[in-house]
């Protein structure tokens, strides 16, 4: 089968601080990948080399089995933080990638009217990111990610500025709109369960530069609840994981919320 998105051989460093040394990474067509790996190691940029915001030393990137220099407009990204404009409604927020794309305004926003059942925000059109919950800001950053690139989304710890409660039901609902959608996803956590119950496969990144990713494949049936998390499977993989992530401590601090 044809990769979604190839990294082959790629070497990338700021300055004379090596991140990435002969990095590979395929990842097929409608992938769930989790990125898991110490603070500073080089997740986030990972991302900005598969959106192309920075360009590989050596190696390649290929989306597609296809080598382009840009490749902005063949991803979506969600950041952290939803980053939703203040003095734009929902649907204008959602709206935006469409607009910057050439879609007129009004095709634009009533795309996005008809996307916000599934979203559970079409109460909500016409609100401002202030009224709404942080549930329902990464719900209308999602959307907005999705309308702006192709298939393929990148989800940098999507949901860390969440309360626990909240997190759990946006896992959910993330997997059903990854079911949904059939996209190809790559999400960036420092929480292993996250990362474990969302995913296809967990990539564990460790070592300066990264080198050789350790890459877990993740068995369990979907669709998946997050009562997985108490299998047997689900908690020896977490064991493994942390193992892993643990040999790092000391030389690297681990994510908060390991
Ligand atoms: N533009 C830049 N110029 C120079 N160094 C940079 C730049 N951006 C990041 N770095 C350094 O590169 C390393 C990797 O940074 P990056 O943000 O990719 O890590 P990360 O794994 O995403 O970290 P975190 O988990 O804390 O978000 C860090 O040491 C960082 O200080």
């Amino acid at each position: 089968m044809l990769d979604k998105l190839a990294f082959a051989g790629v070497r990338f460093s700021y300055g004379d601080q090596p991140i990435l040394h002969d990095f590979d990474l395929r990842v097929g067509k409608g992938e769930f990948i989790s990125l898991i790996g110490p603070s500073g190691i080089g997740k986030s940029t990972l991302f900005q080399l598969v959106a192309g915001l920075l360009q590989p030393q050596a190696g390649s990137i290929t989306i597609n089995g296809t080598l382009m220099e840009n490749r902005l407009g063949m991803v979506g990204y969600m950041p952290q933080r939803d980053a939703l404009l203040p003095w734009r409604t929902v649907v204008e927020n959602a709206a935006l990638p469409l607009e910057i794309k050439g879609v007129s305004k009004k095709e634009a926003q009533e795309r996005v009217r008809g996307e916000l059942p599934r979203y559970g925000l079409s109460e909500w059109a016409d609100a401002y990111p202030t009224e709404l919950s942080g549930g329902m800001r990464q719900r209308v950053s999602f959307l907005r990610a999705l309308l702006s690139g192709t298939d393929i989304m990148l989800l940098d710890e999507p949901f860390s500025s969440l309360d626990g409660i909240t997190r759990m039901e946006m896992q959910e609902w993330l997997m059903e709109m990854w079911q949904e959608t059939g996209s190809t996803m790559l999400m960036i956590t420092h929480d292993i369960d996250e990362a474990i119950l969302l995913a296809d496969r967990v990539i564990v990144l460790t070592g300066k530069p990264i080198e050789k990713p350790v890459e877990l494949q993740v068995n369990m049936e979907r669709p998946r609840t997050t009562g997985y998390r108490n299998r047997a499977e689900f908690l020896s993989l977490r064991e493994e994981i942390w193992e892993l992530l643990r040999q790092n401590v000391g030389k690297q601090s681990i994510g908060r919320e390991v």
